[in-house]
């Protein structure tokens, strides 16, 4: 893979409500490489959406910045306006209910013409196909199950050929054995259709599953306090996770976790008692 190469650099993120400043993000550096999967983990209010929301170009930064294949995407003074090279998929999705699966997924390349309806049905039929889900391009998002909905969710995303995909706790929200079937699919689909990965999650088994590195943020402000590389080759299937490897670094990463985790909760504790 040749795009998809973000680079972040002394990235800081000062909120100012009512003029109490927040400071959710302080001196980020960081690299992901063209193909990556990195997912971020780390306690509640750490920053972590900010820094997703900076990537997409929904939040400005306050100071630092962000590269993506060394095209300046983010910095205090500008931000790239939201595009089709880094799509985000959200924790509660966002399709049009009233339009069928179809609809939602080609919408977005047809009216902006780079695809013809033809070509983006052709393309969407396809897609559909690898994930499981044949024979649903007519159907409304309400038939569909929340599993169902996530893979629509992701399809949309792909027929756009995003050199970045951008995932705020896409499987939140599912059963558990769901989430492991979903997370399969995204590994198989990642294998055909190759993306950068930026995959937030609360869910450490689901970083060390999917990820390729794993970078773990401080609690707020964040920074990073660790990366984990993933050293268990892909393809993974569910099996991985009793594997001694994965147990091992499972074990690691819960006890760098679980120590920020309790910096986050008595910090809580202090502002509550002020
Ligand atoms: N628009 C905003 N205005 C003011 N403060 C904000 C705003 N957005 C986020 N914050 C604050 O910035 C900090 C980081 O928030 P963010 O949502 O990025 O954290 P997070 O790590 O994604 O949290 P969670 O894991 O709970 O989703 C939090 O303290 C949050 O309250």
């Amino acid at each position: 893979m040749s795009r998809g190469a973000l680079s972040f650099r002394a990235v800081r993120k000062v909120y100012d409500p009512e003029g109490k400043a927040v400071l959710a993000l302080d001196g980020v550096d960081l690299d992901i490489a063209p193909g990556e999967f990195c997912a971020i983990v780390g306690p509640s209010g750490c920053g972590k959406t900010t820094l997703l929301n900076a990537v997409a170009g929904f939040e400005t930064l306050t100071a630092g910045a962000i590269q993506l294949d060394g095209r300046t995407i983010a910095t205090p003074d500008a931000s790239a306006a939201p595009g089709e090279d880094r799509i985000v998929v959200f924790q509660n999705g966002a399709l049009f209910p009233w339009r069928s699966v179809m609809w939602n997924i080609t919408c977005g390349p047809v009216m902006q013409g780079r695809m013809s309806e033809r070509e983006a049905r052709e393309h969407g039929l396809k897609l559909l196909a690898r994930v499981g889900l044949k024979g649903c391009e007519d159907k409304y998002p309400n038939d569909l199950s929340g599993g169902q909905k996530r893979r629509v969710e992701i399809v949309r995303a792909l027929i756009n050929d995003p050199a970045v995909l951008l995932l705020d706790e896409p499987f939140r929200a599912l059963d558990a054995l769901t989430k492991s079937v979903m997370q399969e699919y995204l590994l198989e689909l990642l294998v055909q259709f190759p993306k950068t990965v930026f995959f937030i999650t609360h869910d450490l088994e689901e970083a060390l599953f999917l990820g390729d590195k794993v970078v773990v943020f401080t609690s707020r402000p964040g920074r990073i306090k660790e990366v984990v590389s993933v050293d268990i080759p892909k393809p993974r299937s569910h099996e991985v996770l009793t594997s001694p490897r994965f147990l091992e670094l499972k074990a690691a990463l819960s006890a760098v976790v679980h120590t920020e985790a309790m910096r986050a909760f008595e910090a809580g504790e202090k502002e509550m008692a002020r």
